[in-house]
């Protein structure tokens, strides 16, 4: 349900609101390496089927040289040109065979990677989801947008494209070595001397690559982040008049993001230089020795034609491998920041509360490591009643809503509902009960009456237009429940927005309502409207409307005045103006009296 909608910051300020901001955690090695082992045993499957056809593939692909040497061979012994023939039928039947394989080998990887990549997928967003909402709030869009998307298409294309690689480069580079022993043992041990620099390299640029990859990711993450806030926040931005703060905050992140490239490239680089220097002496040397064998009496022609073959076929599956390193160490970063997402600790919220009855305790309450914003406030709504909170900006309102609502807890005092803290209770039975329903609103790029039943699912399309009636939604009526509704199809106000967010608490049906600024967005003469209508759509229910408009207060079971985190006073709208306090204060003013 797209009813609970994070308030944005208050202040939108300038580059260290971003550093304020807390990451999500970062998962060590060994939980990678679990989550790498998990993702392959989830379809153990496949992965078994792709890695026996890449191994067949392998071994028909060592036929060619092998098979040409003996046809060398074969020549000098004075082979009949049939039985040549014959031989060379079957060394093209083996490379046929070798491609059908690595074929199927790879169509199998493919499906593998994509089937793989599509569980990480939901897992991520099962687990994102399961955040509690001021987590997500802490974490910033930038961090999860960038775990969720581009850290995810990493891994995907490790599974699907570069993992598939590896695993048949590896599988050549294993089987041709063997047959380089299997032709010779002493052109074996010469094709190895190469291996032992090639590993140490490997390892160096391992160790260095790595913490720059994670790097890389973290510096991207924060650019995103910083231009989404810059856009997100570009009213405040114009208002303030900080587009150049902005601007050069993001120049900083652009830097740093062209900086941990240019680490990268440079490594990848001097690595490279070292894997052609490698492969070229590998062949060298298995030259070399085959020569010197040859002359010695140790080889045929065949053999060591063979040989040669093999060393320069080993470079590609070896340079394939190396450079497909770099893919494992991003995929591997990328996996350490998905698997973060689920080591957020958030407590077990088990509770089942007994009824529906809402109230604040002498709570108090402050933002992060911030002051007390509450002091030890009570606010208890009477089941059915429509209670509106009304207050001086900054007051403490939406941190009431923010509360009762379950999304963040109290410093000490009690937020309770049916006997049970408000958050112990799972997300879902408490959803089932409490709604709070601010003025961001999202309307998903799906029909009208998917964007409907995400507030009850098995709501039935005459209750999904009933509710569409309930508030007044005519432009809804009109276009039908099939209309596809998001930027690309009909884009919607934000009154209409607004609509459909009221819309799905009527379909949701709770038993009490959190109304923040519900209708702010509405042009004044629209949101009466709506608000009339809505009320008569909510009546039974408890409703707790938090308002910038005295106008919604005057209609109101009772109004409490919130000022500086303390309930100044609580009554009915004729019983404050009696009393002639804060609110007649506010009143006679909001009327300009
Ligand atoms: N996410 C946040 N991080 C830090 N401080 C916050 C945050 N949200 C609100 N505050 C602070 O908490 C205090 C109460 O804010 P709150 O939003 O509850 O007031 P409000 O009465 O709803 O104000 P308004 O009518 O302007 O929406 C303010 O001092 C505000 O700056």
């Amino acid at each position: 349900m797209s009813t609970v909608v994070p308030k944005p910051r208050k202040a939108f300020e300038d580059g260290p609101a971003d550093e304020a901001q807390e990451r999500l955690p970062i998962a060590g090695p060994a939980e990678v390496r679990r989550a790498f082992v998990r993702i392959l045993a989830d379809d153990r499957g496949r992965a078994v089927q792709v890695l026996v056809l890449y191994l067949l593939a392998a071994v028909f692909s060592t036929a060619l040289p092998v098979l040409l040497g003996q046809v060398v061979d074969g020549i000098g012994a004075g082979w009949s040109v049939a039985r040549i023939n014959a031989v060379c039928s079957v060394l093209v039947g083996c490379v046929a065979v070798q491609f059908v394989l690595s074929r199927l080998g790879r169509r199998a990887g493919y499906r593998f990677g994509e089937r793989a990549a599509a569980q990480l997928r939901e897992r991520v967003v099962v687990r994102v989801l399961r955040l509690p909402l001021d987590r997500v709030e802490r974490a910033g869009r930038g961090d999860l947008g960038t775990r969720t998307a581009a850290d995810v298409n990493t891994v995907a294309d490790l599974l699907r494209d570069h993992g598939p690689i590896v695993a048949t480069s590896l599988i050549e580079v294993v089987v041709l070595y063997a047959a380089m022993f299997v032709i010779d043992p002493l052109l074996g041990l010469a094709a190895l001397v190469t291996l032992v620099p090639l590993m140490l390299a490997a390892r160096r640029y391992l160790r260095r690559a790595s913490g720059a990859f994670v790097e890389q990711r973290a510096a991207l993450s924060e650019a995103a982040e910083t231009l989404s806030a810059s856009g997100a926040g570009s009213q405040t931005v114009a208002a303030l008049a900080l587009q150049r703060r902005r601007r050069d905050l993001g120049y900083r992140r652009g830097e740093q993001v062209f900086g941990t490239f240019a680490r990268v490239v440079v490594l990848q680089s001097e690595f490279f230089m070292v894997l052609l220097w490698l492969n070229r002496i590998q062949v060298a040397l298995v030259l070399l020795v085959s020569g010197l064998w040859y002359f010695e009496g140790g080889l045929t022609v065949g053999a060591a034609a063979a040989a040669a073959t093999i060393a320069v076929r080993i470079s590609n599956p070896t340079n394939a491998v190396m450079t497909h390193l770099g893919e494992f160490q991003q995929g591997a970063a990328a996996l350490a920041r998905i698997e973060g997402v689920g080591l957020v600790e958030s407590a077990p919220r088990e509770a089942v509360p007994s009824g529906s009855d809402l109230r604040l305790d002498a709570v108090t309450f402050g933002y992060g490591d911030g002051p007390d914003v509450l002091h030890g406030l009570s606010l208890h709504p009477r089941p059915g009643e429509r209670l509106v909170v009304v207050g001086p900006s900054g007051a403490g309102k939406s941190t009431i809503a923010r509360l009762l609502a379950g999304i963040d807890r109290p410093r000490s005092g009690a937020a309770t509902l049916g006997g049970v803290a408000v958050g112990d209770i799972g997300v879902e039975e408490l959803r089932r009960r409490v709604v709070l329903v601010t003025q961001e609103h999202y309307v998903f790029t799906a029909t009208l009456r998917d964007n409907l039943v995400l507030a009850a699912p098995e709501a039935g399309d005459a209750t999904l237009l009933e509710a569409l009636r309930r508030v007044d939604a005519g432009w809804a009526l009109e276009a039908g429940l099939d209309v596809m509704l998001g930027d690309e199809h009909r884009r919607l106000s934000t009154a209409e927005a607004q609509q459909i967010a009221l819309a799905r608490v009527v379909v949701a049906d709770p038993d009490v309502v959190i109304l923040d600024e519900a209708t702010a967005g509405i042009d004044p003469a629209s949101a009466g409207r709506v608000e009339t209508a809505l009320a008569a759509a909510l009546a039974g229910r408890t409703v707790i409307a938090i308002a910038h408009q005295l106008q919604a207060a005057a209609s109101a079971d009772r109004i409490a005045v919130v000022e500086a985190g303390r309930i100044a006073e609580e009554g009915s709208h004729a019983e404050l103006l009696a009393a002639g306090g804060v609110y007649a204060g506010l009143w006679h003013a909001w009327r300009g009296e």
